[in-house]
Order: structure tokens, then sequence, then C-alpha cells
């Protein structure tokens, strides 16, 4: 299984230039995370920090036990191990061919024979999609091939945890989402924990397991996807339907004086670009390809969600159980339109925390529980979203 990644008030800043601080979030192991943000809010860098390339001032980022903010260089070049990168244009060797790129980190970092590398390499091409074109040079290939191949050498050395920088970029709707079926079909055959950083709604929506947002320095929220996805938060809402109206501007933030003036606009009907149509709501998950063994991280994931369903706003919760088949309804308890009330207990163990239906405190949101996957008390302040009252959640 994955490697769980324990982040807890992590602050990163440039100087005097501040990118995000007090990150607090966890990636369930063998599950698939993504990170949404504007431009420039720091998901590079949050990546970078994730494996030790650049070191936050403040805040832990425990991987196996280790915190590899404060662990020795030894330590962090160990736990890099763990990781495999998938770079925005794959980052290969421009004079290698495919086969010699994802042998690269074979022959660098381990003393394996030439034949075993040659039956690693081969087995990662074909899990890519790749059989046959290890000769090609990466100019040679298509952007989306190079990407596949990136994919390939990332998992040369059997990660337990994979970043993924921005994998649409350069490419069209349609072979992002064969790449997108790609990361969910290796997850389904290696259950690593995966992390995606990425601007596309359609990843975003259809993909990952759990979803967060960075926005003004600061992570809006990281959950069950399900929670983003029925949001009222502005920037959430902005953010997913494209529109330029909200606090999202040009700069990523915009003064109110701007946003009284879009109001104004919105109300006398001015186009802001967007098509006018509400992407938000639950839309079903991406499965893995016929002939792939299920996601044991998706498994894990129905069990821990339902542990937490009831701290979670009314929206989500009915996202959740909708997408359960009638069995697991059956098995957990829930039927759809059933909404847990807050203050009562939710359809499995775990204690409730006393507050009103449709009301939960802003801190309290979604919240991961802590190591343990136990639905135990949300740790404080890693989320600000507001709740969705019940009038709303349909
Ligand atoms: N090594 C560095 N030194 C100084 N500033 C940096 C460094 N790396 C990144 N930054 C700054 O950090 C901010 C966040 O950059 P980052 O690339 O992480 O944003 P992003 O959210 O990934 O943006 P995009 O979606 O456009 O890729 C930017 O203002 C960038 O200029």
């Amino acid at each position: 299984m994955g490697a769980e990644v324990v982040i807890e008030g992590l602050t990163k800043s440039f100087g005097k230039q501040a990118i995000w601080r007090d990150v607090t979030l966890t990636l369930p192991p063998g599950e698939v995370s993504a990170m949404l943000g504007p431009s420039g809010t720091g998901k590079s860098v949050f990546l970078k920090s994730m494996i030790g390339l650049l070191k936050p001032e403040r805040g832990r980022c425990v991987i196996n036990g280790v915190d590899i903010v404060t662990c020795s260089e030894h330590k962090l070049y160990e736990i890099r191990k763990l990781f495999g990168v998938l770079f925005q244009d794959g980052a290969l060797f421009g004079s290698m061919n495919l086969f010699d790129n994802v042998a690269f980190p074979l022959r660098e970092h381990t003393k394996k024979s030439e034949t075993e590398v040659r039956q690693i390499v081969l087995e990662k091409l074909e899990m890519t999609g790749l059989a046959g074109a290890e000769k090609k040079l990466p100019g040679e290939i298509s952007g989306g091939m190079r990407k596949r191949a990136g994919l390939a050498r990332a998992l040369v050395l059997d990660p337990q945890i994979i970043l993924v920088d921005e994998p649409d970029s350069g490419l069209d709707p349609v072979r992002t989402t064969y790449i997108s079926q790609l990361f969910l079909d290796v997850n389904a055959q290696i259950d690593a924990t995966f992390l995606i950083v990425t601007h596309n709604i359609n990843l975003a929506r259809t993909v990952p397991d759990n979803l967060g947002m960075l926005f003004r320095k600061e992570l809006v929220m990281f959950g069950p996807r399900e929670v983003l996805l029925t949001s009222d938060e502005p920037v959430v809402e902005q953010f997913l339907n494209g529109r330029k109206r909200g606090p999202i501007g040009m700069s990523e933030e915009k003064d109110s004086a701007t946003m009284a003036r879009e109001e104004a606009e919105a109300a006398a009907g001015v186009a802001d670009g967007s098509i006018d149509e509400d992407v938000r709501g639950v839309v079903p998950q991406m499965q893995v390809s016929p002939g792939v063994p299920a996601r044991t991280g998706e498994r894990r994931r129905k069990d821990r969600v339902m542990k937490i369903l009831h701290t979670l706003p009314p929206a989500a919760q009915e996202g959740i159980i909708e997408s359960l088949s009638p069995e697991e309804q059956q098995r957990y308890g829930v039927h759809p339109h059933m909404l847990v009330p807050a203050g009562t207990r939710g359809p499995d163990t775990g204690s409730m925390p006393s507050h009103h239906q449709g009301q939960l405190p802003a801190d309290q949101v979604a919240q991961l529980p802590g190591n343990g996957w136990d639905g135990g008390q949300p740790r404080q302040g890693s989320h600000r979203m507001r709740p969705r009252g019940d009038q709303e959640s349909g």
C-alpha cells in the first residue's frame, strides 16, 4: 500500500513573499488526491516541498515516521526513493530513447543487472501503453506519449507516492482523459498514493478521491471530493465554473470595489465569458479500465469516508450516498436523500459533534481524521468552507 503523507502547519515563503501558510492535510494511503488553485498560488512549490527540494520555514511533512522538513540529508535521500514524480513535460532526456530514459533511475540508483533493468523497463512501458515504442526519441513522439514515458520512468523504482504536476499541460481534452485514466489504472495496479496538481476542471471532477484548493496563501479546504464539488464557497464556485466574476482576479485576488462592480454587472445581465451553466455537483468518478483490478484505495476510501460522513455538509453526504451501489448502501445502513443529522450518531461508529443540522462549525467541515482513519476528532484550522444549508443541497 502507498505511504500516508501527514502535513501539519506547513509554511513557505521566498524572502518577504509568503507563498502559503499553515497548510494542514493528510494524503490517505493509496488514494488519489488532487490540489487545485489559481495560477501562482504555489502548487508547484507545494510539490517541491513534499520531496524536500524546497524547505518550508515551519511545519511538518511526515512520511513513514520521518519529517522531511527537519530530517538529515541522508534520511531525505532515502525518503525520496519512495517518490515517483511526473513533471509537466515528462522531463525526458532528449538525446536518449524511451528505453534509456525509463531505465535511467534504475541504472543510477540500483545495482540491477541489465537483464533485470530490461525486464522492469519493458513492464513499465507496457503498463503505460508504450510497448513497442522503446526505440523512439522524445522528439519523435506526441506530448501525450512523452507524459506516459515520464510516468513509466516515475514507476521504475516502485514508488509509494506519485506526484503529478499539471498532467494536462499541452494536452487536448481527450488526451487529458486518457492520461487521467492511466493514473487510476496505475493506482489500481500498485496502490500508490497520488497527488495531482491541476487547473483542469474535468480531471478534478472525475478523477480524484480527495480534492483540495489553495487560494490567498492558504489551504481553502482538503477532503473527500464530494465536499469541494458541492461547495458554495465563492472561490470554489468561480474556479469550477471558470468565471471571471468572483474573488479570483487576473493577479489572483480582487479588491472589494472590483467585486462590487462585477456584482452590479451580473445583476444587469452582463455576460462574463462563462457558460451559463453551473458545473458544481458530484459527477460519477472515473473507473478503472476493463481488465484492470479494482482499486483497493477506492474501497478503503469508502470505509473511511462513511466513518466521517456525519461531519460533512449535507450536499456532500448526499453525493457520497448516491455514489454507493444499493448493496453498499445496505452495508453502510444508508439510503439516498437520507442526511445524517449533525448532533446525532452517523450510520457508522464514532462520536458526533454537537451542533445543529447544516450548521457545521467552519473548522469542522470535511476535516480528515487523525492518522488512524478512525473518524476521530477533526483537526483544527485546515478547512474554512461555509456549510451548505439543507434547502440548498438538492
Ligand atoms: N525558487 C523560487 N524562488 C523564488 N520564488 C519562487 C520560486 N519558485 C516559485 N516561486 C514563486 O512562488 C509562487 C508560486 O509559484 P508556483 O509555480 O508554485 O505556482 P503554481 O500554483 O504552481 O502556478 P501555475 O499554476 O501557474 O503553475 C510564484 O510567485 C513564483 O514566482
